[in-house]
């Protein structure tokens, strides 16, 4: 079996670099195995080696105590002295399976940097914050009620995300991650071979108890230290200067708190009420393949309008979509914002745009959506490439609008994106709706339906009432495929709206 180890700008919480960084970690586990078996037999010469020297050691004893070393004792321990020490000090010093330690430090540079860590940080923190979940709860696998038997953090984890949220002020998230360790069944796993203490751990605990005001808390804290058995003069010292009122609480703050959150959260979290008014209807007019085999049309909104086809993507489209896009798949990008590479927090998943006619299921799908909207999307100009995307566990497209305005470079021959179509290809366990927050309405994914939005109003302008978020996956994936339509080729096409 051979792994293929791909080395890009960064890994993403996503299902394909999770396959890559797996490759990566059994490469290294190998090495570490190699040089494991090198040291075992290293280790078991120099036993012996002292085993040997442990009994010189003690006939020399027995001479030292009758004052009468012969000369062949005096000569052996002289030579013995000096010119095997020599030896082995140099022996100590040097590396075991060196070519194997050389391959594996060759593999640094795919390791995931601070960059990709600090986003799994956050995107860990978002999934806490926007679905308002116990932390202790999650950390242990149990989600919205229903327990997970995989998903359980292990201490360092609870400790890395403690950490987080200390260094970055988010103290009372920081503190109910300190408090998880404590839950964690390897607790002991911290202290052990990479040097990291449980010193540190509650010194970092009482500092974040301490910057919550909770100074009394704080104290007790490093009083346990001693009964846990950890000596340790730093927790010492902070412990005096804690006392003595030397160390002062810092500000804390919370989540970055994006427009509209509030709105965008109570969407996630299914907390808006259902559309009044509104009914279900079979749509025979778009197109006339229709009257044969009518859309099932479920509209949310009458202005700006948005409604759910459903059963507008077969199960066979969908495994071709997916297969195909999957090893082309990379970061989504976002072009609205300055960020130079496009990549931006807010838009954590993988996609691949897939050309029509690469394969049956695009061109199909690119027909359907002529047949559900009416409007043009093989001409020059007049849509993106449809877009498959992957949303892993945490993943998410933070409230945006499809829209660009006035300002972007293809404005006059594009027109702007008029309408979007976006499919869903799979049902998502928990989380990952798609959230209008300004319009107080969201949908859960259904595999096969899809979503039907226009952008701009009957002027012909970006309507800000569109604005959409894809919330964060908190349980299993998301699969998704977008259709962005632009307005230029709709001229004769676009529907005659009444203003009103
Ligand atoms: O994934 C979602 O629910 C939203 C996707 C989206 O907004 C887009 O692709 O433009
Ligand atoms: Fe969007």
């Amino acid at each position: 079996e051979s792994y293929q180890v791909y080395y890009h700008d960064g890994y993403t919480y996503s299902n394909s670099e999770m396959i890559n960084l797996l490759g990566l970690k059994k490469l290294l586990v190998v090495d570490l195995q190699v040089y494991a078996g090198e040291l075992q037999r290293t280790l078991h010469k120099v036993e012996l080696a002292i085993e040997q020297m442990d009994r010189e050691v003690q006939q020399l004893e027995e001479s030292r105590v009758g004052r009468v070393f012969s000369a062949i004792k005096q000569f052996s321990l002289l030579r013995h002295m000096h010119l095997d020490w020599p030896q082995w000090l140099r022996f100590m010093r040097k590396a075991v399976a060196p070519e194997w330690q050389k391959h594996a430090q060759a593999l640094r540079p795919y390791l995931p940097t601070k960059v990709d860590f600090v986003e799994a940080c956050k995107a860990v923190y978002i999934l806490i914050d926007v679905y308002g979940l116990s932390v202790g709860d999650f950390s242990r696998g149990l989600i919205n009620g229903k327990q997970y038997k995989s998903k359980r953090f292990g201490a360092m984890d609870c400790f890395a995300l403690a950490r987080h949220g200390f260094e970055r002020r988010y103290f009372d998230l920081a503190e109910a991650w300190f408090e998880a360790i404590a839950l964690t069944s390897d607790n002991d796993e911290i202290n052990r071979v990479l040097g990291y203490s449980w010193a540190l751990v509650l010194q970092l605990y009482a500092r974040n108890l301490l910057n919550m005001n909770k100074k009394e808390l704080a104290l007790t804290v490093l009083q346990r230290a001693s009964t846990l058995g950890i000596d340790d003069q730093s927790i010492v010292r902070q412990l005096e200067l804690l006392e003595r009122g030397d160390l002062k609480p810092t500000q804390g703050t919370t989540l970055l708190k994006i427009i509209n959150f509030e709105h965008y959260v109570r969407g996630c979290r299914g907390l808006f009420d259902p559309p009044k008014g509104l009914s279900c209807h079979y749509d025979f007019h778009t197109h006339p393949v229709l009257r044969l085999a009518p859309f099932k049309v479920e509209p949310l909104s009458q202005d700006p309008y948005i409604a759910m086809y459903h059963d507008v993507i077969y199960d066979s489209e969908i495994e071709e979509l997916k297969d195909n896009a999957f090893p082309d798949m990379e970061r989504s990008k976002v072009y609205t914002y300055s960020d130079k590479d496009g990549k931006d927090t807010g838009r954590t998943s993988m996609s691949a745009f897939q050309t029509d006619h690469q394969y049956k299921a695009v061109t199909k799908v690119n027909r359907r959506v002529m047949h559900m909207t009416g409007f043009e999307v093989l001409a020059d100009g007049s849509s993106d490439e449809l877009l498959v995307l992957n949303y892993a566990t945490a993943a998410q497209y933070l409230t945006h609008s499809d829209y660009f305005g006035p300002a972007y470079s293809e404005y006059i021959q594009r027109g702007d994106r008029i309408a979007t179509v976006l499919f869903y290809l799979n049902d998502v366990e928990q989380g990952g709706k798609t959230v209008f927050p300004r319009l107080g309405i969201f949908r859960s994914p259904i595999k096969g339906s899809a979503v039907v939005f226009y952008n701009m109003n009957s002027s012909l302008q970006g309507d800000p009432r569109t604005e959409h978020g894809g919330c964060p996956v908190l349980v299993g994936t998301k699969w998704a495929a977008t259709k962005w339509i632009y307005s230029a080729e709709q001229m004769f096409r676009w529907p005659c709206v009444d203003p009103k």
